[in-house]
């Protein structure tokens, strides 16, 4: 796979003078969390390494290629976006949704084929929504409908994985599935880079971390580095309790 670089990267974020410089590598088999508070950045991050937002500086690569420079078509065969928010009003149904996926591998105009039509059944069947296959999207609940989304990512088959708030309107069992199948998809050798406010899903599933701080300031590296109590703390303004569970750290707020 090519892997999804930062490069010199300061993201664009509206009304924030500045910004620090960002030089990172997704590589494949990692997982990255991103964490920060409401409104540090971490949409506009992961929008300008799909390559939806221009950087205020630098570039961000996919391999040796700039991504500004590439055609969508290519970079959506190497990179999937689960969005936070989806505007489903077009009136599809979940398989038709799923197909969407497919489409980066189809020329102008080419019909789904049956193998398509089986790798979308298959990704809505490994994110427990097949039985909804002929279901309007717009009669679903939030979990269901993040599911379609994930399933929709999945048929697209990218090696790079961004996702905003994957664990939205889950249910526990459904986050942990989610994660697991992340988990298996870095297994497999892709890459997943994805922003978590649910600080303990973070610690448990990332290997990676991103830091993103309100005032722009962001520090990154492999999560047992970054899992420091106080800059979780200066980082969330919040502070926290630190437990021990199966030797991995969880970390509860503090009630005063
Ligand atoms: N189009 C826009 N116009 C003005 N301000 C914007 C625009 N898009 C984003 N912002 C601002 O940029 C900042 C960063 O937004 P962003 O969505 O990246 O934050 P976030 O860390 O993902 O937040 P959250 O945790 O709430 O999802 C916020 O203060 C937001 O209000």
């Amino acid at each position: 796979m090519n892997p999804l670089n930062a490069h010199n990267l300061v993201i664009d974020v509206p009304g924030r003078p500045g910004g620090q410089v960002m030089d990172f590598t997704v590589e494949k088999g990692q997982i990255w969390g991103v964490l920060g508070p409401n409104g540090a950045g971490k949409t506009t991050l992961l929008h300008t390494l799909a390559g939806l937002r221009p950087p205020r500086a630098g570039e961000v690569r996919l391999g040796s290629s700039s991504l500004a420079g590439m055609k969508r078509r290519i970079v959506s065969q190497q990179l999937g976006l689960v969005f936070q928010e989806r505007h489903d009003e077009f009136p599809a149904t979940v398989l038709e949704t799923a197909l969407i996926g497919r489409h980066p591998w189809l020329s102008p105009w080419q019909m789904e084929s049956g193998e398509d039509i089986e790798i979308a059944e298959q990704a809505l069947k490994r994110l427990d929504v097949a039985h909804l296959a002929d279901r309007l999207v717009s009669t679903l609940s939030g979990g269901e409908r993040q599911r379609v989304a994930i399933a929709t990512v999945l048929a697209q088959k990218p090696d790079t994985w961004l996702l905003d708030e994957p664990s939205n309107h889950l249910d526990l069992h459904h986050q942990v599935a989610v994660m697991q199948l992340l988990k298996a998809r870095a297994g497999d050798g892709c890459a997943v880079f994805m922003c978590l406010h649910d600080l303990n899903l973070a610690a448990r599933w990332c290997d990676h971390l991103l830091l993103l701080f309100p005032n722009g300031e962001a520090c990154w590296g492999p999560a047992e580095n970054m899992l420091v109590p106080s800059a979780l703390e200066r980082l969330y303004n919040q502070t926290l309790v630190t437990v021990d569970v199966d030797g991995a750290p969880v970390f509860v707020p503090a009630q005063v």
